[in-house]
């Protein structure tokens, strides 16, 4: 990461359990699934209590403003919404006022402060702030802003602007896509380690905007299925261990997530691309299959996490290995197709949740993944997900039902500055 985690105890501006900011001294600590500690701990696991853990999950935050969005390489937090929104304003002035009001709410959001008054002096005020994450601290929560292709158009007067190559994503093999579920002029990729300060902050950041934006399509997730740096692998709803490998390190993020100058847009240096695809499971005829089939769809195992020709969950896929003249790992597994050596090298960032919608309209279980990826350019998912499309044999299982690409500018580097402003100068 290119930002560091400042201190807990500097960062809210509200303090957690009655003031008492209980975790004084944890700087650069980041919380793992299941509790565990990575980064920089200052105490070993044991010697936290339930209480510390939770303060210490209560009042982490990241800085809001720096050279890229926080969501991005911080490490994924346990909780989603995505919200795509598209634009119901007629003039540039009103879109100008939005992401300039957007960009100062998120900055106090993500310190753990309300956006406005919860409880106005006077009987008849009606409260700015709704209220809901009041006391609960910043929780880790990052908003991720993006632009659609369409913000583009020439409503706004913003065809200059658009970065190139910047399109819809084109219709692949293997998509069920619902139009409700598609696009948007702007999304927010809010992610915290409680479900109800994501929650506020987008309804909050929607409300402040009603006259001028409409939310088109959002997604809750739950149970990050992806790892950063130092963070243990969670599993998807498949039940398989899900972001084992996936793009890393400063290289890595150079070499494939953070647009340079290939955008021809000086406000995307230093940003990247979004795509969101909500990816239904037929978890119902999943959970009938055996497991040798399972596995070999992934091409790796289920409870280690580990690839076939493997024994430890980051041992390195060996897609030559073969017993008896047939390879350990399919050539038609979900791996072999996505693995970087296999596709000259490409990487992308996976930071997708798993979701759950309830159940369908004939009591089938409504659930699986928000795939989140991150990259320099939409391409890179593009190739990858041609491949998938036609040949994964994992698609048996799956259906992609809502789609959307977005760019995402560079971080603002300092308060007083938004959003978008280059586009009004
Ligand atoms: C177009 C990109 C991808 C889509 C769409 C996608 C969907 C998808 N993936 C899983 C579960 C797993 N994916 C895993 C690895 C993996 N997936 C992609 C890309 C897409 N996945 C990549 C690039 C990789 C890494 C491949 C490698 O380098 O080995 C894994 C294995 C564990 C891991 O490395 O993370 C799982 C499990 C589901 C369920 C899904 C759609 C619902
Ligand atoms: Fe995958």
């Amino acid at each position: 990461m290119s930002e560091s985690i400042p201190a807990a105890d500097t960062l809210s501006r509200r303090t957690f359990f009655n003031g008492t900011a209980a975790v004084a001294g944890v700087g650069g600590l980041v919380l793992g699934a299941g509790g565990a500690l990575a980064g920089t701990a200052a105490k070993a696991p044991a010697a936290l209590s339930d209480v510390d853990l939770m303060a210490q999950r209560a009042t982490l935050s990241y800085p809001f403003y720096g050279g890229h969005q926080a969501g991005i390489e911080t490490p994924p937090q346990d909780h989603l919404v995505f919200t795509a929104f598209d634009v119901t304003a007629l003039t540039a002035v009103e879109l100008q006022l939005v992401l300039a009001k957007w960009s100062a709410a998120m900055a106090e959001l993500t310190a753990g402060a309300p956006v406005g008054k919860i409880q106005p002096e006077r009987e008849q005020g009606i409260p700015v702030d709704t209220g809901e994450a009041t006391d609960m601290g910043p929780q880790g929560l990052t908003l991720t802003l993006g632009f659609g292709p369409s913000l583009f158009d020439e409503r706004f007067g913003l065809e200059k602007f658009k970065p190139l190559n910047f399109a819809d994503l084109p219709a692949m093999a293997g998509e069920s896509l619902n139009p409700a579920l598609m696009g948007g002029d702007l999304c927010i990729q809010a992610c915290a380690n409680d479900p109800q300060v994501a929650y506020h902050a987008v309804r909050n950041l929607a409300r402040m905007a009603r006259t001028a934006v409409r939310t088109k399509w959002t997604v809750l997730g739950f149970g990050r299925a992806s790892a950063g740096a130092a963070q243990s692998t969670p599993r998807n709803l498949m039940g398989f261990k899900d972001g084992t490998r996936n793009a890393s390190g400063g290289v890595d993020f150079d070499e494939h997530v953070w647009v340079g100058d290939e955008a021809g847009q000086p406000w995307m240096v230093g940003g990247s691309y979004l795509v969101a695809r909500k990816i239904h499971m037929l978890i119902e005829t999943w959970d009938e299959d055996p497991i040798g089939d399972q596995q070999s769809i992934f091409g790796r195992d289920k409870k280690q996490g580990a690839p076939l020709s493997g024994t430890a969950e980051h041992d390195v896929p060996d897609f030559h290995a073969t017993v008896d003249g047939t390879p350990v790992i399919a050539a038609d597994s979900h791996i072999a197709l996505a693995a970087h050596e296999n596709n000259n090298g490409l990487k992308i960032l996976r930071r997708g949740y798993n979701f759950t919608d309830g159940l369908d309209s004939v009591g089938r279980l409504d659930a699986g993944l928000m795939f989140l990826s991150f990259q320099k350019s939409p391409e890179q998912f593009i190739t990858l997900q041609r491949k998938l499309g036609s040949s994964d044999r994992l698609n048996e299982y799956i259906r992609h039902v809502g789609s959307g690409v977005f760019a995402v500018p560079a971080g603002i580097p300092a308060a007083g500055s938004y959003y978008g402003k280059e586009f009004f100068a």
